[in-house]
């Protein structure tokens, strides 16, 4: 087994948390004068994070005060139960917004075995970091935690000191400059992936399945990843932004367009999305572009497929599940169908248990999932490590947010190595897929060169 340095070390830390024994956590918070949440996280020495949701939360985060990890099948169920561990006793001074989360994300596959450019992405990997910056509605808090009230404290007055001395704009920093590209897939070889696909759904094997591609991005310099994420929200402000880089290996970072759930107490929020055109240059040809896949027999059958495994996943958990009106939504390279879903859930319930009920939503996997699943894994000549796996934070009442890790790449030294994808499905042409594919591609791309 070909295992990283810092991923053997992640495994030994986990591993060596006595079951029953996660000192309990101590935080302190104080409001702050605004800051550049770049600059927090302008390390690499560090675990650092950074999220943003199209509804205006922002949170950066340094260090770990806690970690939890997991592998396998049971991976979701195995971090519930530590982090529950972990948070247990939680004693938080301060207000709700800037409470302590844990940050991180899931592998696509449950059997996934990091390696480049994946090292240090583990199968399910979430940090309660030691230093946590929230903006939220014009308010701005900082908050230290730690396993000892003393040491919260002082690491509260050791950050307010040092976030007082940095700038207050957040640097959008300059394009590293892209010196070359390589794919892991052919046109090809896409050909022939997305006609071996055809043959199965044409077998009823499948019904749909999503086939993705990676670009390996050689850049002239290094990436300031949280630059790039600051130029992205000027350009797809109505995304979700992170960044993930543990203390070794890359930063894994992107601007997905798709929420896979968010739960606040019984409330649920979820959506399908999945259908996609260009935009036009002209107002005239974005709606013609956006009639052609709202009047698509093929789309919305693609589009019907997410919405109704959703919903097949969401509603024995639910005492209320409705489906929203179909609406178009625009981003500034692509848009897509979305279908805005919501839920009353009939009990107590933590949001990694949507988390697995969802992961992969038929928009970034495929129907019936196994299928699909097996049609990915002997197909996909790359590893799509955490790409369209769900990414996200939860706290100690189990709410929490997740996006689906796609529009994304991961940085490591001086290349980026990009992940995009496609719903196959019966009438598909290999030729458009790839050109959809190229366009999902372009929102981190275009922000390198
Ligand atoms: C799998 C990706 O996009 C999904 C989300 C929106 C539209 C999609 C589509 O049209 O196929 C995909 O399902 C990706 O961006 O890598």
């Amino acid at each position: 087994m070909d295992r990283s340095s810092g991923d053997r070390r992640l495994a030994a830390e986990s591993s060596q948390q006595p079951a029953d024994a996660a000192p309990t956590l101590v935080s302190r918070s104080r409001e702050l004068e605004d800051v550049s949440f770049g600059a927090i996280v302008d390390t690499t020495a560090e675990s650092r994070v950074q999220w943003a949701t199209p509804d205006g939360l922002e949170v950066v985060g340094r260090g770990v005060a806690a970690r939890v990890t997991a592998s396998g099948p049971d991976r979701f169920e195995q971090i519930r139960t530590r982090a529950d561990r972990t948070f247990d006793g939680l004693e938080h001074d301060g207000p709700q917004v800037a409470r302590p989360r844990a940050f991180g994300g899931f592998s696509f596959h449950d059997e996934h075995e990091p390696g480049p450019p994946w090292t240090g992405f583990g199968a399910a990997a979430f940090v309660v970091p030691q230093v946590l910056v929230v903006r939220s509605e014009a308010e701005t808090w900082l908050t230290a935690v730690a396993t000892q009230s003393e040491e919260a404290t002082a690491r509260l007055e050791r950050w307010s000191e040092r976030v007082a001395e940095l700038p207050a704009m957040q640097p959008s920093g300059i394009s590293p400059g892209v010196v070359s590209t390589r794919r892991t897939t052919s046109p090809e070889a896409w050909t022939e992936q997305v006609e071996t696909a055809l043959e199965r759904i044409d077998r009823d094997e499948l019904t749909k399945v999503v086939l993705a591609q990676s670009l390996s991005v050689a850049l002239e310099e290094s990436v300031d990843v949280s630059g790039t994420l600051e130029r992205l929200r000027r350009q797809y402000p109505n995304c979700y932004r992170f960044l993930i880089g543990h203390d070794t290996g890359g930063t894994f970072f992107g601007a997905p367009p798709e929420r896979l759930v968010s739960k606040r107490g019984k409330r649920v929020e979820t959506e399908a999305l999945a259908g996609s055109v260009p935009r036009g240059d002209m107002p005239e040809e974005d709606e013609a572009h956006a009639d052609r896949m709202r009047d698509s027999e093929k789309v919305q059958r693609e589009h019907g497929l997410v919405v109704e495994s959703i919903r097949d996943q969401l509603e024995p958990l639910a005492r209320e599940f409705s489906i929203d009106e179909q609406t178009i939504r625009r981003l500034a390279t692509i848009q897509h169908l979305q279908t805005p879903i919501t839920a009353t859930l009939d009990g107590d319930r933590h949001v990694l248990e949507l988390v697995e009920a969802l992961h992969p939503t038929p928009a970034v996997g495929g129907v019936p999932p196994a299928a699909a699943w097996e049609t990915i894994r002997d197909t996909e000549t790359f590893d799509r490590g955490w790409y369209a796996a769900p990414v996200g934070w939860f706290d100690a009442d189990g709410d929490g947010e997740f996006a689906v890790g796609i529009r994304s790449g991961v940085a490591t030294d001086e290349t980026v190595t990009l992940f995009a994808g496609n719903g196959i499905v019966a009438d598909s042409d290999p030729a458009d897929e790839w050109d959809e594919v190229q366009l999902k591609f372009r929102p981190i791309l275009d922000e390198l060169r």
